[in-house]
């Protein structure tokens, strides 16, 4: 099968620091993964080469076959946060605007999602909460139809029960055919939904295997990932 998403020989520096070093990763069509690893592991910084926001890379990124910026941004939904709006916007002043940037943003899909997350369209950004905001960014990365979704942290400020119900629906969003790369800290409340888990470590891809691998050989996929800190602090 074509790879979704193919990355090689990926290293990423800022400042002259070196914070991605030669990542390799495929993905297939249809995946839910997760991409985990601790604080500053580079997480957020892979998610925007990706998606073509951090530039200057060494190796090629491509999806669906396409490497350039503009083909990838095309082909895929990243909503890392809301900071290009002012405070004072409307959530109906975002969809207008995403429907004219988008062209495959789903007006009618949005609406359902905006509903289930129970948002309502006047609010401002000025009056709503982490946890409110997290759940504009999900409801706007599910109205578009791509390839892949990237989902940076996204139930942190999320409360428990709202977390659930999310992680439980997001398989009904997405199409059947896109794949979404997920990060989070944790495995515990996302590994219900996942197909395979990739985790950074030491600036680079330290594990990529599929939840069912892991099941076969571990009680769980939560005992699987704290194994890995575990022996490390011994
Ligand atoms: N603007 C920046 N300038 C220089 N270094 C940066 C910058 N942003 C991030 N870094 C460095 O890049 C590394 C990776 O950071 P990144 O935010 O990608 O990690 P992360 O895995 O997403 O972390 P977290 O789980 O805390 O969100 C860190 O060592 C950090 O210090």
């Amino acid at each position: 099968m074509e790879n979704l998403l193919e990355i090689r020989d990926l290293t990423y520096k800022k400042n002259l620091k070196t914070i991605l070093d030669n990542i390799n990763l495929n993905l297939q069509p249809g995946k839910i993964v997760a991409l985990l690893g601790e604080n500053g592991a580079g997480k957020t910084t892979l998610m925007r080469v990706i998606s073509g926001i951090a530039k200057n890379y060494r190796g090629t990124v491509k999806i669906s076959g396409e490497s350039k910026e503009a083909q990838r941004k095309a082909r895929l939904s990243f909503t890392d946060s809301l900071t290009g709006f002012n405070n004072s916007t409307k959530i109906k002043d975002i969809v207008k605007f995403y429907e004219i940037i988008y062209q495959d943003f789903d007006g009618k899909q949005f609406e359902q999602l905006r509903q289930f997350m129970k948002l309502d369209s006047e609010m401002r950004l000025s009056e709503m909460s982490k946890g409110m905001k997290e759940k504009l960014i999900i409801a706007l990365a599910f109205s578009r139809k791509v390839d892949l979704y990237l989902l940076d942290e996204p139930f942190s400020g999320i409360d428990a029960m709202a977390r659930k119900k999310i992680i439980n629906s997001i398989i009904l969003w997405k199409p059947e055919n896109s794949t979404i790369l997920v990060s989070d800290h944790f495995v515990n409340e996302i590994a219900s939904m996942l197909d395979e888990i990739v985790i950074i470590k030491d600036k680079t891809i330290y594990t990529h295997k599929s939840t069912e691998e892991i099941r076969e050989h571990h009680k769980s996929v939560e005992d699987y990932y704290e194994s890995l800190y575990e022996a490390e602090d011994e």
